[in-house]
C-alpha cells in the first residue's frame, strides 16, 4: 500500500544518508587531519557545496520539476580562484553519488552509476537558487546545518525539506553524530529523523544498509521533559541567551540548559530529550532562514508539539528564502508551549520596564 510522499521520504532518506557518509567523511579526512590546504577554504565550504551538489543531483531526477532553495551557490567554484576547491567538490560529490547503491536505493535517482562533470555538477548546485514562495511545491536544503559544530566534531545535521503551498509536508534530518540512544550518550552515534504530515514522526539508524531496520515512533511527553529544561543554540551570536535563562527562572526550570549546535535540537525535543527549543533573536535584524527550520517544524509537530514565533504566530515558510518578520522560535510539547509563551511575555515587560 502506497502513502502520501512515499517516493518523496524514499529519495529524501536516501539523498540526507548519502549526504551524511558524505559529510562524516570530509570531516574524518579534512579536519581530523587538518590537510586542507588555505586555498582550498574551509572544509565546511567543501562539505557544504559537494552535499548540495549530492542532494540536488537525485532531487533533479527523481522530481525533474521540484524547485529548490538551498544554502548554496556555485559562484566561487566559478571563479578561476576556486579551481582546487571545485575540484575537491567534484571529487567528494562523484565518490557520493557512484558508491554502489544499497537495498533501498534506485539506480534511477542518479546514484550507483557514472560519475557527473564539473558543469553539471555546479548545475545541480545552482537548482537551490529558487526564491520560495506561497504556492506549489519546493524543497529546503540545508547541506551541512550547524556549520560550527561540525568543524568542533560536535552535532551538525543535513536538513531537507519538502512544502507545499508553503506547508512543510516531509521533513528529513540527518544527525551523523548524535547517541541513537539518549540514555546512553557515550553509545551508537548517527540518527535520521523523519517526519510526513498526518504519518507522525519517527527516528532510524544512520546505518541501515538492508532498509530493515525498525522505525521508532517519537512522541514529546505531555507534561515536557521532565525535570523540564531548555535546549539552545551554542553560538551566543545565533540567540540571545540571557532571555532564556530569565524564562527559564519564570518557569522555574532548575536544570541546566542543553546547549547543542543545529536542528539537532528539534530531534531531541521530539524524542523527549530536552523540553523547550527556545530561540530569541539577538537585536541584529537578522531573519530566520527557511532551511533551518522547516524539517525540524514538521517533526516537532508531528511528534505532537507545537512550533510558532516567540509572539505565538505561526512560523511562515511562504515568504521567501526567509521567515521574514517571524521573531524567533519556540518549539515544545502542547501544555508546555502555552506555559512558555506566558513567561516569555512576561520576561519581555521586565525588559520594558528595565528591570
Ligand atoms: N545572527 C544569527 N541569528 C540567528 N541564527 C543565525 C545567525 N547567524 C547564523 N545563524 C544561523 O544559525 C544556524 C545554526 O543554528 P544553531 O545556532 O541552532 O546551531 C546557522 O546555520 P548554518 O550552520 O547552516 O550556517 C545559521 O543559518
Ligand atoms: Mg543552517
Amino acid at each position: 500500500m502506497s502513502t502520501a510522499y512515499d517516493a518523496e521520504r524514499q529519495v529524501a532518506v536516501a539523498a540526507v544518508r548519502r549526504a551524511c557518509v558524505l559529510t562524516s567523511s570530509v570531516f574524518n579526512k579534512l579536519v581530523r587531519n587538518e590537510t586542507l590546504t588555505k586555498d582550498d577554504k574551509s572544509p565546511v565550504t567543501v562539505g557544504d557545496f559537494s552535499a548540495q551538489a549530492l542532494v540536488n543531483t537525485m532531487l533533479g531526477r527523481a522530481f525533474p520539476d521540484d524547485p529548490i532553495v538551498g544554502e548554496e551557490d556555485s559562484a566561487d567554484l566559478r571563479d578561476p580562484s576556486g579551481a582546487a576547491l571545485r575540484d575537491r567538490v567534484v571529487a567528494l560529490a562523484n565518490e557520493a553519488l557512484t558508491a554502489p547503491l544499497e537495498a533501498h536505493e534506485k539506480a534511477e535517482w542518479g546514484i550507483g552509476g557514472r560519475a557527473l562533470t564539473a558543469d553539471e555538477l555546479l548545475a545541480a548546485i545552482d537548482r537551490g537558487n529558487h526564491a520560495g514562495g506561497r504556492t506549489g511545491r519546493m524543497w529546503t536544503l540545508d547541506p551541512i546545518d550547524g556549520t560550527k559544530g561540525f568543524l568542533r566534531g560536535e552535532q551538525y545535521a543535513v536538513c531537507l525539506a519538502l512544502v507545499v503551498d508553503a506547508r512543510v509536508e516531509l521533513g528529513v534530518i540527518g544527525c551523523p553524530n548524535l547517541p541513537a540512544d539518549p540514555a546512553q550518550p557515550g553509545g551508537a552515534r548517527g540518527c535520521i529523523f523523519v517526519a510526513v504530515r498526518g504519518q507522525g514522526a519517527h527516528q532510524l539508524p544512520l546505518a541501515d544498509p538492508l532498509g530493515a531496520a525498525p522505525p521508532r515512533r517519537l512522541a514529546i511527553p505531555a507534561f515536557g521533559a521532565d525535570p523540564l529544561n531548555l535546549l539552545e543554540s551554542v553560538e551566543k551570536a545565533h540567540a540571545k541567551l540571557s532571555f532564556n535563562e530569565r524564562v527559564a527562572q519564570i518557569l522555574g526550570v532548575t536544570r541546566a540548559p542543553t546547549r547543542m549546535d543545529s536542528q539537532a535540537k528539534y530531534c531531541a525535543l521530539a524524542r523527549g530529550d530536552g523540553g523547550v527549543y527556545l530561540r530569541m533573536p539577538t537585536g541584529t535584524g537578522y531573519r530566520e532562514k527557511i532551511w533551518d527550520h522547516a524539517p525540524g517544524s514538521v517533526l516537532v509537530e508531528e511528534a505532537g508539539g507545537v512550533i510558532t514565533d516567540s509572539r505565538g504566530e505561526p512560523l511562515d515558510f511562504g515568504l521567501g528564502r526567509t521567515l521574514g518578520e517571524n521573531f524567533g522560535v519556540v518549539a515544545a510539547g502542547k501544555e508546555v508551549h502555552s506555559r512558555v509563551l506566558g513567561a516569555i511575555k512576561r520576561a519581555k515587560e521586565e525588559e520594558a520596564q528595565g528591570q
